[in-house]
């Protein structure tokens, strides 16, 4: 048995561990490929420097482009990261008919499908499970295990590094810049960490995973983002309070006549499961006709679980090369001259319950001016909270819980409960979901 010859771009962090699980696993990888995987040749921008792996068989280039150009090589795995040379090297990879697998999420969620009609002109394929939730086979999952369903909504923790900001800083009293160095240190986080915190990493995954999920095209820009950076401790108390926990989610859902896509931080009553994911784990909750809700959970970062990824898309590749292409899983899970044009609606027409806190003059009246703003606004009140105020202080915060409200409505009662003169500053607004 021939070995399949790889070569790989990038031996950091993903680079690392793919190189390290491929040799460790290799004869069970064998058994179940057919044939063995073996990493031949690897990019590296520093050729000499220590590594996280073995490169003793593995022949090292300064320029990625011999990787790609090597007539020897079948599949080329992308793990640089960022736009601009990752595309280059991955188009040349398919002109030159190989095979590429790829854990490059803002790659695909933004040129994904230039990517994916370039590798169907030239008869080969492209694996990219390791860009969603890491280690957790939720491509292949949505892709083919549902192929039989109608998706309603899935909702997921798709951010390893923020979720482990979040569990860290919320719940275990931690510094902010503390962690975010941790998961750094971890190789959890982007090499511009402002992606994970700001929700843009959570963004580019969920447009992958709504475009596998309804079938429609990648469309980066039309995700509504809110990043972790304004969820306080004292938030997350209140919300404590209220039976509820805070979580970075990313929810794409069909909506009236369209699909949302949203990625903000959201209360979820505490006793459910997507509530309960902590630390660097991700979980994606699906909820299909006619299966019902599912659930997939696991480590969302990091070298080892994002190799799983990697050595699964190229043992599919292998498997792959005895199918005429036309009989291959489509990359979108949908055939790609049926991909729809249901519009992506704006976040005006999503509607969800709400958390509000706002700073109040302790004053007779003021209660009853915000519940009375609310309530004009056809917005019913599931709970209030007022606190005592603290020793010297003007304010004191008084949180409230709505019941479902259309944004646009709620949109216009912030701005009126803004407009008094016994409120301080903004509203602080974070979205329920009890999702199920
Ligand atoms: N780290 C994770 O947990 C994780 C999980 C899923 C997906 N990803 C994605 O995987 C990709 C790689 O992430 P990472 O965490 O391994 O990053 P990393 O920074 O650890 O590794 C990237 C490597 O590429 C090398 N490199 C840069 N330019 C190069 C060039 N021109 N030629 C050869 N090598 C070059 C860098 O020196 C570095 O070693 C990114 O797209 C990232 O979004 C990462
Ligand atoms: N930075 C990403 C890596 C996994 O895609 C995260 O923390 O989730
Ligand atoms: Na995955």
């Amino acid at each position: 048995m021939d070995p399949v010859k790889v070569g790989v771009l990038g031996l950091g962090t993903v680079g690392g561990g793919t190189v390290n699980l491929l040799e460790r696993n290799r004869d069970e990888i064998t058994r179940r490929a057919g044939r063995p995987v073996d990493v031949v040749r690897a990019a590296a921008r520093h050729p000499d420097r220590p590594r996280t792996c073995s490169t003793e068989h593995i022949q090292l280039d300064y320029d990625a482009h011999a990787v790609v150009d090597d007539p020897e090589i079948e599949i080329i795995v992308e793990l640089i990261g960022g736009e601009t040379l990752s595309k280059s090297l991955i188009l040349r990879a398919l002109d030159n008919g190989k095979h590429v697998v790829t854990a490059n999420k803002a790659l695909i969620a933004l040129h994904g499908n230039e990517i994916f009609a370039r590798a169907r002109a030239n008869g080969v394929t492209v694996g990219f499970e390791a860009a969603v939730a890491g280690g957790i086979p939720i491509i292949k999952a949505v892709r083919e295990g549902l192929v039989g369903n109608r998706i309603e909504w899935l909702a997921g923790i798709i951010n390893g590094t923020g979720n482990f900001i979040l569990t860290e800083m919320c719940y275990a009293g931690r510094e902010f810049g503390d962690v975010l160095a941790e998961a750094q240190r971890l190789g959890y986080a982007e090499a511009d960490p402002t992606f994970d915190v700001d929700g843009i990493d959570a963004a580019h995954k969920l447009t992958i995973l709504a475009s596998i999920a309804f079938g429609i095209p990648l469309q980066f820009d039309k995700v509504y983002t809110e990043g972790i950076g304004q969820v306080s401790t004292d938030d997350v108390n209140y919300a404590a309070e209220l039976g509820f926990r805070i979580k970075h989610l990313g929810i794409c859902r069909r909506e009236g006549d369209g699909i949302a896509l949203r990625v903000h931080p959201t209360l979820l009553p505490e006793r459910q499961l997507l509530a309960n994911v902590d630390g660097v784990m991700n979980a994606v909750m699906v909820n299909a006709d006619p299966l019902g809700p599912t659930l997939y959970y696991g480590a969302g970062a990091g070298a080892e679980p994002t190799a799983s990824a990697v050595v699964a898309d190229l043992v599919d590749v292998v498997r792959e090369f005895t199918l005429e292409p036309e009989n291959r899983v489509p990359y979108l899970a949908f055939q790609a001259h049926s991909l729809s044009d249901e519009p992506v609606l704006g976040m005006q027409s999503v509607e969800t319950a709400y958390y509000l806190r706002v700073e109040a003059q302790d004053q007779p009246g003021v209660l009853a001016d915000l519940t009375g703003i609310l309530s004009n606004a056809g917005i019913s009140i599931e709970a209030v909270i007022q606190k005592q105020p603290a020793p010297g202080a003007e304010t004191v915060p008084v949180i409230l819980l709505t019941h479902r409200v259309q944004e646009f409505r709620m949109d216009e009662a912030c701005s009126r409960i803004e407009a008094m003169e016994a409120i301080h500053g903004k509203v602080t607004r974070i979205r329920v979901e009890a999702l199920l």
